[in-house]
């Protein structure tokens, strides 16, 4: 699958909902924290039902109640319009 690599307002978006942008440019990466691992892990299944539809899949961990997403598009080593949109179904899908 093609993407277009993320717009400048793509990336703005995703910084001012506290995405944290990598040093090479080519990732963002936010953690998120639960009220505890049920909850943290009900989010993941959640992410995960999106991530398979949307054919876009993070690089994360749990622990306990918090979840580290990194996000990058693998096929072009960067960050591309999928990454924005991954990310804003996640934010989505953590408010529950
Ligand atoms: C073959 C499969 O469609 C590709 O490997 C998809 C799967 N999920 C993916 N996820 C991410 N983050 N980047 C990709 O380039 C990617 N490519």
């Amino acid at each position: 699958m093609s993407a277009d690599p993320m717009s400048d307002a793509e990336r703005a978006a995703a910084l001012a909902a506290g995405w944290a942008l990598s040093d090479d440019g080519a990732a963002i990466s936010k953690t998120y924290t639960f009220r505890n691992f049920v909850e943290a892990f009900g989010f993941m299944t959640r992410a995960a039902i999106w991530a398979e539809k949307l054919n876009h899949h993070p690089e994360w961990s749990n622990m306990y109640k918090t979840v580290e997403v990194r996000l990058s598009t693998h096929d072009t080593g960067g960050l591309t319009a999928l990454d924005a949109k991954l990310a804003a179904k996640m934010d989505q899908l953590a408010k529950g």
